[in-house]
């Protein structure tokens, strides 16, 4: 410290400040200066009066002390003042001076004058300061704003001291001066944004947040006006939402004169340069923005800066806050900072409250669905207190809310017990549901199944339970419906095959350990195809559902298989016109011999389809365990070989199997699998039977009737194919092979010469259901040339009962042609004289069982008598089958029988040995 004045070296050292360590702060310098001051001061107060401003400093240290006083002055940015109320004189130091923007070398401004430079709201304050240390001698310490001219408003802080000679006069007053802006401003700046962060968590709505915050800035920070410009994503354009202060005409006008929408790909003006960089930006002329308000506006207002910072979360803009201030001041660079800060939280903060609104409304979303959901919701905790339901809930329980709400899982659950519970815990954990079935109770106390789907869920950040349950009830009954369905005949709504096969080896078992027997029978109808054919499948379903229902009612119980039987009969039905009967406990066969017969009796009641009256028959075949089979598959075979030969042997009949059937069932196979190939191997051939005339026997026409030459079986019957046949749809192709070689042969007949007659061909009822039987006649006819003419088609009588539209059709057709059509096996039908004289029919052959016995037998004379008479009177040619007799012709002649088929005249011959009795016959039968 050498060559430091003694003073300064002095208040140095009791301060505790040494040349190697001076005052570092502004406040270090301040307590150095004070102390000076008053040490200066005490030595001053030895000098004249009037002498302080003008110190002539009498020695070099002393002038070095008041050049290191400025120094130090200058460096601290304090400056020195005193005033000597005796004298009236104010003395400034050069720190005051630039402190106070004025010229060193002018006197320092008195009182009044520098009052006039403090800002007109804190005059007051100075003005009771001053007073206090005039009157009360108190320290002055006071922070004011002052307007200077260049650097306009700054923040000043004074301290003020008295001094008093030994009378306690007040001598003189002295202190300091400091611009404080930078520290006011910080402190300004901190306390907005603390401010507006607490706003923000204070987290009111945006629509009242915003403008609050804009008020906020302008009043804290001394800006005369703002406003928020919101994204608008909808009209994609920025709006100014909101501006502060309201109700100011000035500022009204002002802003009115600015657009009050931008576009966010705007790049000019102060508004533009926030949007393009994202950043605060600053106008230091607002009459010179191109976006704002016409100058003239702006002037008007007074409004000279602007200042704008984005409101931005991560790379979007969602607004923009701008202000505007009457006084000319330059940029700020820590305030930009600060508005970006605060920019930045209130992007967060409108992210927040976006993603909040978000949440509520997808929790009321999701409230909504749980509301409306068709399931049942349970919150409830670990012990499986109810703490939430939904609606759903209440009402599929029968029970309040509230009443729920006292409630746990294991009242309203069945089997739910508190250990299930503890017991899906630790499974719960995992996040993934837990599904269990059960059953829940109602409050009236029925119950019903549900599943129950078990997760955990937090609650305000409690860990809950959310039970899902979904009412069953239907679903069970589906399942028992669809299970009902798998082993259910839809049609009959008897068992089918698969129920009928557990159910037997069920039976079988029982029977075995009991030593007990039972027996299968198999129900097949007899000609169901016939009804199928003619009538349609809707008719054969609702025939099927009758017979059906007669079968069941011939048991001793009906369908019962579903229930937990032992020993009642069952019925099922296979398929088709097929059923099986079950019946266990019999001690005889005969028992079962009668359940058969029932079954037979009730199938032949006259049945009313459509209008017609229909008669069925139907064959059984019975298989007894355990002497028919051990197995059921055994039973099951040997049931339905039986039943064949039951139709073998005329049906409307029932059989007991017997081990020799196998061999004969075997032979129908190789029938069945035979016939599909005899076509095409041209096994098929045509016998001719001749008609002859019943007045002088001369041939009058020819039946072609069809012949099997098997390879191996020999000449198979027709009798014995054409039933399978027609149950196998052969029919068809056969029909077709016997037309076309019945005509082609007659063809080659009658252009050899032959006389020209009528040939007849067997029709089937299966060919009516096939499209285009009369244009396949026509094309046969047209192939080879043969007259329709000399063709007749016989039909058997249920078809003309059956008397479909589609057959009428075709007959009418086929005989609008000049075909002749003729009704075959007259009389075992039954038909009506009304049914027959709507058909278009020209010949009634009658069935040889009523010729068989005549003339002997009265009755079936009488019955051939008036299907003679009868076909007179329609004009119908009468045709007797079967005459074996001259009796029976005779017989016939003298009734007026027109033509006679059979043995007596002609049996069925091949092709060459027909064609040499036709020969003969008309040579024999010439005309003299
Ligand atoms: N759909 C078709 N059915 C046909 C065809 N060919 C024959 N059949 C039918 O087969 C049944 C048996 O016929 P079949 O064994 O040929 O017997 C015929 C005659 O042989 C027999 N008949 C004739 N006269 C007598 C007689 O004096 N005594 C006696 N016991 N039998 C006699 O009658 C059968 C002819 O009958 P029908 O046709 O009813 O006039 C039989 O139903 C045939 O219809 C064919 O190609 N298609």
């Amino acid at each position: 410290m050498a060559g430091m004045h003694p003073l300064l070296q002095h208040q140095l050292e009791r301060l505790g400040f040494s040349e190697a360590a001076p005052p570092a702060s502004a406040k270090q310098w301040s307590r150095l200066l004070a102390a000076i001051s008053e040490a200066m001061a005490d030595w001053e107060g030895k000098l004249p009066a009037g002498m302080a401003s003008q110190l002539d400093f009498p020695n070099r240290d002393l002038k070095d002390l008041s050049d290191r006083l400025a120094e130090a002055q200058r460096i601290a940015g304090l400056g020195y003042w005193s005033f000597t109320p005796a004298s009236r004189t104010w003395y400034w130091s050069d720190e005051c001076f630039r402190i106070c923007d004025l010229e060193a070398t002018a006197a320092p401004p008195d009182y009044r004058g520098f009052r006039r430079m403090v800002q007109r709201r804190d005059r007051p304050g100075l003005r009771w300061s001053v007073d206090r240390m005039l009157h009360a001698g108190l320290a002055l310490e006071l922070e004011f704003r002052l307007h200077l001219p260049k650097r306009g408003m700054r923040w000043i802080r004074v301290l003020g001291r008295t001094v008093r000679d030994d009378t306690g006069t007040i001598t003189r007053l002295h202190g300091t001066i400091m611009d404080v802006t930078a520290r006011k401003q910080v402190e300004v700046r901190q306390a907005v944004e603390h401010g507006i962060t607490r706003m923000l968590a204070e987290s009111e709505a945006p629509s009242v947040l915003l403008p609050a915050i804009v008020q906020t800035i302008c009043e804290r920070v001394g800006w005369a006006c703002g406003a928020y410009w919101a994204l608008n994503r909808e009209r994609n354009a920025y709006e100014r939402v909101s501006a502060w202060p309201p109700g100011n005409p000035l500022m009204d006008a002002f802003f009115a004169a600015c657009p009050s929408q931008v576009p966010p790909t705007m790049r000019q003006g102060l508004l533009g340069r926030v949007l393009e960089t994202g950043t605060p930006a600053w106008a230091g002329n607002v009459a010179l923005d191109p976006v704002l308000g016409p100058a003239v506006a702006a002037s008007h207002a007074g409004l000279r800066v602007a200042f704008a910072f984005p409101i931005q979360a991560g790379a979007q803009i969602r607004g923009v806050m701008e202000f505007f201030s009457r006084r000319v001041q330059e940029m700020d660079p820590d305030m930009l900072r600060s508005a970006h800060f605060i920019g930045r939280h209130i992007a967060q903060y409108l992210e927040r409250r976006d993603a909040e609104k978000g949440l509520r409304q997808s929790e009321a979303h999701f409230r909504a669905l749980v509301e409306q959901a068709t399931d049942s919701f349970y919150v409830h905790d670990s012990d499986g207190m109810l703490l939430d339901v939904n609606q759903h809930a209440c009402h599929s329980l029968g029970y309040l809310r509230e009443e729920l709400l006292r409630m746990s899982m294991m009242d309203i659950d069945a089997k739910l017990s508190p250990e299930d519970l503890k017991q899906l815990g630790p499974g719960l954990t995992t996040g993934a549901p837990t599904a269990i079935e059960s059953v829940h109770r109602r409050k009236d106390g029925t119950e019903f199944p549900v599943e129950l789907r078990i997760g955990p869920i937090l609650i305000d950040g409690k860990e809950c339970m959310l039970s899902l349950a979904r009412d069953m009830t239907e679903r069970v009954r589906m399942q028992q419906h669809i299970e009902h369905l798998a082993f259910h005949d839809s049609l009959t709504n008897l068992p089918n095959r698969a129920m009928f096969n557990r159910h037997l080896q069920h039976a079988i078992e029982q029977a075995d350990r009991h030593k007990r027997r039972l027996a299968v029978l198999f129900v097949d109808l007899d000609r169901f195809k016939n009804v199928n054919d003619t009538l349609g499948h809707g008719a054969g379903d609702v025939l099927l559902q009758e017979m059906s229902r007669r079968i069941s009612h011939c048991l001793r119980t009906s369908d019962v298989v579903a229930r937990n039987r032992t020993s009642e009969d069952i019925v099922a039905r296979l398929g088709g016109d097929e059923f099986v009967v079950l019946i266990e406990s019999f001690t005889d066969g005969s028992q079962v011999a009668e359940v058969a017969q029932r079954i037979l009796n009730v199938m032949v009641k006259e049945y009313i389809l459509d209008g017609q009256l229909i008669h069925m028959t139907a064959s059984i075949g019975i298989s007894i365990f355990p002497e028919d089979g051990r197995h059921d598959f055994t039973l099951m075979k040997h049931a339905d070989i039986a039943m064949y030969r039951a139709k073998d042997l005329g049906k409307n009949r029932y059989e007991f199997y017997s081990a020799w059937m196998n061999g004969h069932s075997a032979r129908s196979l190789a029938l069945e699998s035979g016939l599909r190939r005899a076509i095409e191997r041209n096994e098929l051939a045509l016998h001719y039977q001749a008609k002859v005339d019943s007045h002088n026997g001369r041939i009058a026409g020819m039946e072609a009737l069809v012949r099997w030459r098997h390879p191996e079986l020999g000449l198979v019957p027709p009798d014995q194919f054409i039933p399978l046949a027609e149950e196998t749809g052969l029919i068809v192709p056969l029909s077709r092979w016997v037309l076309n070689e019945a005509c082609r042969q007659h063809a080659e007949w009658v252009n050899a010469g032959f006389p020209p007659v009528r040939i007849a061909v067997n029709l089937s009822a299966r060919q009516f259901v096939e499209d285009g039987l009369c244009e396949e006649v026509f094309a046969t006819l047209a192939l080879h040339g043969l007259d329709a003419r000399l063709l007749e088609l016989e039909i058997t009588e249920s078809m003309v009962m059956a008397n479909t539209e589609r057959t009428f059709e075709a007959l009418a057709r086929l005989r609008s042609s000049g075909i002749r059509i003729a009704i075959d096996d007259f009389g075992v039908g039954y038909s009506s004289l009304s049914q027959l004289k709507q058909f278009p029919v020209d010949v009634i052959k009658i069935d040889r069982s009523f010729i068989r016995d005549i003339p002997g037998d009265p009755s079936d004379a009488a019955i051939t008598d008036a299907i003679i008479a009868m076909s007179k009177r329609l004009k119908v040619i009468t045709v007797a089958e079967g005459v074996e007799t001259p009796h029976q012709w005779h017989f016939l002649r003298e009734h007026g029988c027109d033509e006679i088929q059979g043995y007596y005249f002609c049996k069925p011959l091949e092709a060459q040995a027909f064609l040499a009795y036709a020969l003969k016959n008309m040579e024999e039968t010439a005309p003299a």
